[in-house]
């Protein structure tokens, strides 16, 4: 079974619920599957019965309804948001799941085990790893699932005693070969075991004196049992695992290892710590470096007894952080992790580990309902999101197998719980998930929601790769933790007390002459020498690889020297490429600069053979002169040049001509000394007159001046004579009024003979020129000169 898939009757036309498809992608996917064992994964479905509240609380309401061993239908309640909600049209209010198996109320916790985890273990005792884990709301049967009570044991309990029984008589005593990293073993030092037995004894004190402490009325309701005596456990023994047999483990041992802890608001608290007042310490999720997710500095305990591994589950659940809420009274608020890891021991080598881990999450809740507040509402905001993530990583995952194109990231990093189950949804293990639903009505819209879940996570494709034993064999680490090959050079101290001398011994026996006994010891020493091949095997394959480290090494080595020269003899060409890009940027610059020059001088240019004939000519010029000068001095006729000459003889005229010709000449010059000279004179008197000028206009400028102070004083003047005119023609009005006054005294008077005298002499005075108090004549305006 499980080739079945979910399908809502949202995505249906009709009302009714919608069957399987068989031939969906997913399906086929999975019917493709070749070599590697490929699956569904498996869900199986839990229906918890009604508790006597429940019943009295009319929580029955025949919402969950089982068709067959695979199949069940949920019908939504009244009042449910799933019913108002298909009231409205929006969705429908039957839906039909299928599982790989679905349990009923009345199934048994051996009958639950028997059928879904039991295959698992006997995968986990051959090597495989493995992990199971319950999902569901609060209140759901999570935890009664996975731990149980005391009567009634639950899925973990019985991994444990199946594996105890499969490893009885075969567990190794030595507590030297531990879990090293996600999926490795360590060789411990003597020291190192010593204190892992300190550690493991103080851990036990400590679980009995909580039992003492803790009260019997508890013990068959709590998870597991507070009890720890096994006979509290009913656990049947029919189980199909099988108890190993010696002859065919060939002599090899178990060593079991557990770990407990839990994931409480996104920290992850180690469950196996004495629990003291003082706070607890978070531990870290590292990766191993081979891409697994683990947790750091968790404690390992070496369990050599069923009884001590319950002790120690004992111990985790009461450091577990659970709470009452209004649900469930013992609810659990965190993810429980407990993880049981299996050496198979050759000799002192670890052949193989195993792991099964069985993970309790803690319930997805509404906070209304559960009623959480403060420091409750806190975590179930971190429950929630670490579901929610893994319910993102669960349709991931099932999105990217059913469409091969699709590659969408898987957000297993975003949360704690994701980043551990990693590696069981990618092929390092199988994964198993059982949904525990109850059948409240009140619950009903979160019991939906869950199923839908896991009708996602059952469409999820397991690869699990068909590993040998040898692939299965863990990198070897020696006794200090540390690799046997550091740097890749095998550490040959390390290697030495890996392999002890005894085992490294290589004799040589005639087995003829041995009698049986000794060929027993034979058989014994064979398979020791075996061990040493074995060995030797080991050291070989680990030279093999350093070699071939330092193979590729040294190929990047001359691969980065050839980059190197690569790189040298670009930047070489690049250079010589700018060096000529410059000498041609030069040139054009040198270019431009000449052209610019030929085109100032293009207008001053002269041809060259006009500049020559022009040069001949002067000089032709200064021979006839100097032919000339020294014809006159001597008072000879001058002579021709010689081509003229001889054009002059092929003349008719010749001598005649020449004659005229040279006095013409002569006449030229004389002319030209003549006007030179003439030149020469006027430029003397141009010269002269100049200086002339200069003094000229010196004296013109002086006399002007003069003439403007002359001006001034003959204003100045003039203004004072025109004052004066004015002060004789007042006198005159006077002299007038003076002899009107006079007259008319005259003619009144009869003494006029005697006065008479005084006024001719006064009349005379008058009319005569008038002189001016300082003896000078004074000159009228419009006057003749004197
Ligand atoms: N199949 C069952 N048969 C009988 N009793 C059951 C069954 N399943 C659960 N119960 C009882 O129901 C109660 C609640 O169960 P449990 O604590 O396991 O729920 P849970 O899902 O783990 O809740 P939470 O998430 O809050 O921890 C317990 O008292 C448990 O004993």
């Amino acid at each position: 079974m499980g080739d079945v898939i979910y399908l809502t009757t949202m995505e249906s036309e009709s009302m009714l619920p919608v069957d399987v498809n068989l031939n969906s992608p997913t399906v086929q996917q999975a019917k493709m599957c070749v070599g590697a064992d490929q699956q569904m994964m498996h869900i199986y479905l839990r229906i918890k019965p009604f508790s006597k509240e429940e019943l009295s609380d009319h929580e029955d309401q025949e919402c969950v309804l089982i068709v067959d061993g695979h199949t069940v239908m949920l019908s939504a309640p009244k009042g449910s948001a799933t019913m108002k909600s298909s009231e409205k049209g929006v969705c429908m209010s039957i839906h039909k799941f299928y599982f790989s198996k679905v349990f009923g109320p009345q199934t048994s916790q051996a009958e639950l085990f028997e059928d879904t985890v039991e295959s698992q273990v006997s995968d986990f005792l051959n090597g495989r790893n493995s992990l199971i884990f319950s999902y569901g709301v609060t209140n759901a049967g999570k935890t009664f699932t996975i731990q149980g009570t005391g009567k009634e044991p639950g899925i973990l309990p019985r991994v444990l005693d199946a594996t105890f029984r499969h490893a009885e008589g075969r567990l190794y005593e030595g507590m030297n070969l531990k879990p090293y990293l996600r999926n490795e073993a360590q060789l411990l030092h003597p020291d190192q075991v010593k204190k892992e037995r300190i550690a493991k004894a103080s851990l036990f004190a400590s679980v009995k004196d909580e039992c003492d402490r803790s009260t019997p009325s508890s013990v068959s309701e709590s998870p597991v049992s507070s009890d720890s005596n096994l006979s509290s456990f009913n656990l049947s023994h029919n189980s199909t695992v099988p108890p190993s047999s010696p002859a065919e483990e060939g002599g090899r041992l178990f060593a079991l290892w557990v770990a407990f802890f839990e994931i409480y608001n996104e920290c992850v608290y180690d469950l196996l710590q004495p629990s003291t007042s003082k706070k607890r310490s978070s531990l870290r999720v590292c990766d191993d470096g081979a891409g697994n997710a683990h947790v750091k500095n968790l404690q390992w305990i070496n369990v050599q007894s069923l009884s001590e591994a319950y002790k120690l589950l004992q111990l985790g659940n009461r450091n577990r952080s659970a709470a009452a809420t209004k649900i469930n009274q013992s609810s659990s608020r965190s993810h429980s992790i407990f993880t049981l890891k299996l050496l198979k021991i050759d000799g002192q080598m670890v052949e193989r580990i195993s792991e099964f881990s069985v993970c309790d999450l803690a319930g997805s809740e509404r906070c209304h309902k559960a009623k959480t507040f403060g420091e409750r509402l806190k975590e179930a905001g971190s429950i929630n999101g670490s579901l929610l993530i893994l319910g993102k990583c669960i349709t991931a995952l099932r999105n990217n197998q059913a469409d091969g194109t699709k590659s969408t990231c898987i957000p297993f990093r975003e949360s704690k719980l994701t980043k551990l189950f990693q590696t069981f949804f990618c092929g390092k293990g199988k994964a198993s998930m059982i949904v525990n639903i109850n059948q409240c009505a009140s619950t009903y819209d979160e019991t939906l929601h869950v199923m839908k879940f896991s009708a996602i996570a059952k469409q999820v494709v397991q690869v699990i790769p068909d590993k040998t034993e040898e692939s299965l064999s863990p990198c070897l680490f020696g006794r200090d933790g540390k690799p046997l090959v550091r740097k890749g050079v095998i550490d040959s101290k390390a290697l030495e007390s890996y392999l002890s001398e005894e085992e490294l011994l290589d004799e040589e026996a005639d087995m003829s002459l041995l009698p049986q006994s000794e060929l027993l010891n034979m058989i014994e020493g064979l398979r020791t020498k075996l061990l040493a091949e074995r060995r030797r095997k080991l050291v070989q394959e680990i030279e093999i690889r350093k070699e071939m480290g330092d193979a590729m090494l040294q190929q990047i080595l001359e691969s980065e020297e050839l980059r190197a020269q690569q790189i040298e003899e670009l930047k070489e060409s690049y250079a010589e490429k700018l060096e000529n890009t410059f000498e041609m940027y030069k040139d054009a610059i040198k270019e431009h600069a000449y052209q610019c020059a030929m085109n100032n001088l293009e207008d001053n240019y002269v041809p060259l053979d006009e500049f020559t004939a022009e040069q001949e000519k002067v000089e032709s010029l200064g021979h006839k002169v100097s032919e000339l000068e020294s014809l006159l001095s001597r008072g000879g006729a001058p002579v021709p040049p010689k081509q003229e000459q001889s054009s002059q003889t092929e003349a008719s005229n010749g001598t005649e001509d020449a004659d005229g010709w040279f006095y013409k000449e002569k006449y030229d010059l004389e002319r030209m000394c003549k006007d030179k000279q003439l030149i020469s004179s006027l430029e003397k008197r141009l010269m002269e007159v100049g200086e002339t000028l200069q003094v000229v206009q010196d004296a013109f400028v002086e006399k002007s001046a003069l003439l403007e102070a002359l001006q001034k004083t003959a204003d100045d003047q003039s203004r004072a004579l025109e004052k004066v005119l004015q002060q004789n023609d007042e006198k005159d009005k006077e002299i007038a009024s003076l002899k009107d006054q006079l007259c008319k005294l005259s003619q009144k008077s009869p003494v006029k003979k005697t006065k008479r005298g005084l006024f001719a002499n006064f009349k005379d005075a008058v009319a005569s020129p008038r002189i001016h108090p300082t003896g000078r004549n004074i000159r009228l305006a419009g006057s003749p000169k004197p």
